[in-house]
């Protein structure tokens, strides 16, 4: 369902990337690894059309995203791309229902309050559905993230470290619950961080390395 060829990206010349092609199948997860600064945030948002390549394609499913734009694109990517981000952009003066009810008005979904109700309560959330986000823990507004990215059961959840911040008990449960949600809603996950700690989760990892050649 997802694939790249070929993909380069270029900030300026002393500071570019040639990322090795993926292939991800409908419903499989992949962990990417690599040490700060190799370019795992670059990578993930080139995938999810925050950023275009320099060179190569990336497409989803039988779209070719690097060929989108505009409305197009954000249009393509709301109803098909989840992102779990380092740090969770919530809307503050809003709870964390009314957060979820204005990502399914984004994408242009119904808004269904069952939907929120069994997301929430699947990740132990269900007693903070009325909460400010700002009010929430750091682990708890890290699972809110993952209700963010879930909600519209995307095809693709593309997660930047969700772990980074967390202790061994709340890392080991944040993906367990990425992991099931993604499962039950069918969707794809590609997971990108420096975390050592979850390359034993995942049966399909690749690392990422940057290569001096590419450093002019
Ligand atoms: N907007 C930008 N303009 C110029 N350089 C950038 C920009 N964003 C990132 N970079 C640089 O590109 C490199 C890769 O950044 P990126 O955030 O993709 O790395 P990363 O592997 O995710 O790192 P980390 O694990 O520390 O988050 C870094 O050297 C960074 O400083």
């Amino acid at each position: 369902m997802l694939n790249t060829q070929s993909v380069s990206f270029e900030y300026n010349q002393s500071n570019s990337f040639e990322f090795p092609d993926i292939e991800l199948s409908e419903g499989s997860n992949l962990l990417i690894l690599g040490e700060s600064g190799v370019g795992k945030t670059t990578l993930l948002h080139l995938i999810g059309g925050l950023l275009k390549p320099k060179t190569g394609k990336i497409s989803i499913g039988e779209t070719a995203i690097t060929a989108l734009k505009g409305k197009e694109l954000d249009r393509f990517r709301g109803a098909n791309v989840g992102m779990v981000f380092q740090r969770p952009h919530f809307i503050q003066s809003l709870s964390l229902a009314e957060n979820l009810q204005m990502i399914q008005f984004l994408a242009g979904k119904n808004q269904d309050l069952h939907r929120i109700k069994v997301v929430l309560d699947r990740l132990g959330l269900i007693s903070k559905l009325k909460e400010n986000p700002r009010n929430l823990s750091q682990g708890e507004q890290q699972r809110a993230a993952i209700a963010l990215a879930v909600i519209n059961k995307p095809r693709l959840i593309l997660a930047d470290e969700p772990t980074a911040a967390l202790d061994d008990k709340n890392c080991f449960r944040v993906v367990e619950l990425l992991k099931n949600l993604t499962k039950r809603s069918g969707s794809s996950l590609i997971i990108i961080t420096h975390d050592q700690r979850l390359k034993s989760e995942f049966a399909n990892s690749i690392n990422l390395t940057r290569t001096e050649s590419l450093i002019h």
